[in-house]
């Protein structure tokens, strides 16, 4: 079964990932996790946090001469910033004077210190903070590893931020990486670049933070991963369980989504053709690439809205969990807008269920077992 665990706080030494699952024999470019890691810390309307990071992956298990061997591999990202936080994070007893005590509306503040007993709030934050989806963001790099080996493809683009649209949806992979090309965010299309940095330099502004939408698109995916025998096999199931596990990630819609709410049938669904030289085709890809719980074929689009982030420099109103006085919450270093990131860790989920079901239909010990029986499944389903 592929699984994995992540561990580590975000001012803490490291964070840690021991994947499980994987075939044997499955080359890792460790050049290419470093740069999914690298997007992900890109992006306008990030924090002061990103200048002290250069986050890059060691590998520490489970892979020799560059290839997996069967066994967990266990990756570690190491936090530079954690120079800076040594004495508060390991020290016990030693005081700052800053153990945060005014939760924000909208973290893990409050309900955390309710149901771990803690009387300093850092105790959740560092743990319930979003750096954590950097060590996801690795795990979904050699996800996305196993899947091109099979040809199958995953980019994300923002599409809305603060509530104006930025970008086109259900764009193709190609439209996607061409409009990011030149692109010095990485991450959004350079015609919406400049919409985008405006938005989020006017909330900056006024000490407010914006969240967006994010759109993720999987290519050159055969039918049949995933399954609609059981809830938890349903593809869509699964990721919108994965994407929604991105913190600060509200809503989740696959294909249509909510707009299937105001269409009729006739114009909802994806008509099924045929042609001898094209084999069997549609049109048009409202189901998002899943019917059934399963791939159809077609690409997979999964969409996200994710909400402003919590940590406000004109903060909320809040209350004082030592003396119960109403307070201003908290106020630390923070992203004004992340959604550019959360798009790189949605791919990094969303490769990883892919990967996850792909290995149950066509699992083996070995990778070149696995690329056999995808191989044959394919001719078998050529009509
Ligand atoms: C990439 C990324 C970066 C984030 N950066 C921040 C941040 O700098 N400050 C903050 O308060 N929240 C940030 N968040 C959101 C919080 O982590 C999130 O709102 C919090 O953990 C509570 O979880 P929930 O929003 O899912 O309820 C970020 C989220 C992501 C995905
Ligand atoms: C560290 C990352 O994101 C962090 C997510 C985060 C939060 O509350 O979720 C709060 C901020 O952390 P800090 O207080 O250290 O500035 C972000 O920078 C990262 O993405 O690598």
């Amino acid at each position: 079964m592929f699984r994995f665990l992540t561990s580590g706080e975000s001012h803490g030494a490291c964070l840690t990932a021991t994947i499980e699952g994987l075939p044997a024999g499955i080359q890792i470019d460790v050049d290419k996790i470093n740069k999914e890691l690298a997007r992900r810390q890109q992006g306008y309307g990030r924090g002061g946090r990103m200048k002290i990071e250069k986050d890059s992956v060691e590998i520490v298990s489970g892979v020799r001469f560059g290839f997996t061997l069967g066994s967990p591999v266990t990756l570690i990202i190491r936090n530079r910033d954690w120079a800076n936080w040594e004495e508060r994070m390991a020290v016990e007893g030693s005081e700052h004077g800053d153990r945060v005590i005014c939760p924000r509306p909208g973290h893990a503040d409050l309900s955390g210190v309710l149901k771990y007993q803690r009387q300093d709030v850092r105790d959740i934050l560092e743990r319930a903070s979003a750096r954590e989806t950097a060590a996801r963001v690795a795990v979904g790099s050699i996800a996305r590893q196993v899947l091109a080996a099979c040809g199958i493809c995953v980019a994300s683009h923002v599409t809305d931020i603060g509530g104006a649209a930025v970008a086109p949806k259900s764009r193709s992979i190609a439209e996607i990486l061409r409009d990011k090309e030149g692109s010095d965010l990485g991450c959004v299309e350079p015609a919406a670049e400049q919409k985008m940095k405006q938005l989020i330099q006017a909330a900056k502004e006024q000490g407010d933070s914006l969240g967006g939408v994010f759109e993720v698109v999987a290519e050159n995916i055969m039918p049949g991963l995933g399954s609609y025998v059981h809830w938890d096999r349903r593809l869509d199931t699964r990721l919108a369980a994965a994407v929604m596990s991105i913190p600060a990630i509200k809503g989740v819609e696959i294909g249509a989504g909510f707009e299937y709410a105001a269409l009729p049938g006739s114009m909802a669904h994806d008509e099924i053709f045929y042609e001898p030289e094209r084999g069997v085709y549609r049109q048009t890809n409202r189901a998002g690439g899943i019917e059934g719980g399963m791939t159809n074929g077609q690409p997979v689009v999964v969409r996200a809205v994710m909400k402003p982030i919590p940590t406000l420099m004109t903060p909320l109103a809040s209350v004082n969990i030592a003396t119960h006085e109403a307070v201003k919450a908290n106020t630390e270093r923070s992203d004004v807008c992340a959604v550019s990131a959360a798009a790189v860790v949605g791919e990094a989920m969303t490769a990883i269920v892919l990967a996850e079901s792909l290995l149950e239909k066509f699992g083996g010990d070995s990778m070149e077992d696995i690329i056999t029986a995808v191989r044959h499944y394919q001719r078998r389903i050529a009509w």
